[in-house]
């Protein structure tokens, strides 16, 4: 872990993620629509579009899976973007938002974890931690525009970004809504929680499982800005443009410095976290609510 300038925080190679790629499109470069020239080329997979301009240092990535359910394939294509970027001296901030209509990231994608063997579930949740201490100790400047629903997972991961722009639109909700689907965050989804909104806060709002409406996400400072949903890019580009402004080194040290004793927590127990993870979501119990809730989603649909 260097401390000079270029500071890089993120742990590499906990894993490696290409490993896990099953014939996606990464490392694909094209042309940005209706330009080219320098910082205009995007690049991406299938389930991460990244549109870097070169000249300001930002790249906004955009989720685009169905519903942003977090795949294992999108997560482990999110790390190889992060990563692809984090170590481009070009780039010092990341706009992350999606692609897909109403939903900025619909959390944890079920059907990893629903009727799948110990193996798979394992796997699956050491590329959830892998995500998390990437996007949260990077050392790039990550904003979320936030454009859509953002329950549990999704609200993660927006939380593992430096600030939360949120589009105004009361069904855009946002929280850690677990125990409403009858599991529990693991400690560091808490302890990610406390760190933004406060402990008696989280303490609500974990066990009752609330998604807040943007208001009131604003209200308890779960996100920093709510914006009507034609301004949320420009917001964050207006909230980049701030953080930006401070000198790199000073401002990732003093990122490290937050958030350091949280990822460590983490980084110290992660193979008893992934253990029990694996135990909890494969009881018969668990796998019985999760299904069934599975089938609400789908029922909900039609
Ligand atoms: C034990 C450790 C816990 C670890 C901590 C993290 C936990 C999690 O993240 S659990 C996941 C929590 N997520 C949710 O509760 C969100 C569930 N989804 C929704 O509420 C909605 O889908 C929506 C608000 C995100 C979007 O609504 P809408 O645009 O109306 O889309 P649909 O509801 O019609 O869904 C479309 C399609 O997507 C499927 N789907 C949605 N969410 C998930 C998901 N999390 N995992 C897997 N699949 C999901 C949904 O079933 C539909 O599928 P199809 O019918 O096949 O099109």
């Amino acid at each position: 872990m260097a401390l000079a300038s270029g500071v890089r925080f993120a742990p590499r190679a906990l894993l490696r993620p290409w490993a896990l790629l099953r014939g996606t499109t990464l490392g694909r470069t094209e042309p940005a629509a209706g330009g080219g020239g320098d910082g205009a080329r995007r690049f991406g997979s299938q389930r991460v579009l990244v549109e870097p301009d070169a000249a300001s240092g930002v790249a906004v990535m955009k989720l685009r899976n169905p519903s942003n359910a977090l795949s294992l394939e999108l997560l482990t294509e999110l790390v190889i973007s992060l990563e692809k970027l984090e170590n481009d001296k070009t780039f010092r901030g990341i706009i992350l938002t999606s692609d897909c209509p109403r939903v900025f990231c619909a959390g944890l994608d079920l059907t990893e974890i629903c009727g799948r063997n110990p193996a798979h579930c394992a796997e699956y949740w050491k590329a959830m931690q892998e995500l998390w201490l990437r996007m949260y100790l990077s050392s790039l400047v990550l904003v979320a525009a936030i454009n859509g629903a953002c329950p549990a997972g999704g609200c993660i991961i927006a939380l593992s970004c430096d600030c939360r722009v949120l589009a105004d639109n009361p069904k855009y909700r946002i929280g850690l809504n677990e125990t409403l689907l009858g599991i529990i965050a693991p400690f560091w989804l808490k302890d990610t929680y406390v760190n933004t909104i406060g402990h008696r806060a989280s303490e609500q709002a974990l066990q009752l499982g609330s998604l807040f409406p943007p208001a009131e996400a604003l209200q308890v400072g779960l996100v920093d800005q709510v914006v009507p949903e034609d301004q949320v890019q420009s917001t964050a580009l207006s909230e980049m443009a701030r953080w930006l402004a401070v000198p790199d080194h000073a401002r990732q040290l003093t990122k490290n410095m937050m958030r350091k004793a949280t990822a460590d927590r983490l980084l110290r127990q992660r193979d008893a976290d992934t253990q029990n993870f694996v135990s909890f979501v494969c009881r018969d119990s668990i796998q019985k609510s999760l299904q069934a809730y599975l089938e609400k989603l789908r029922q909900r649909k039609g």
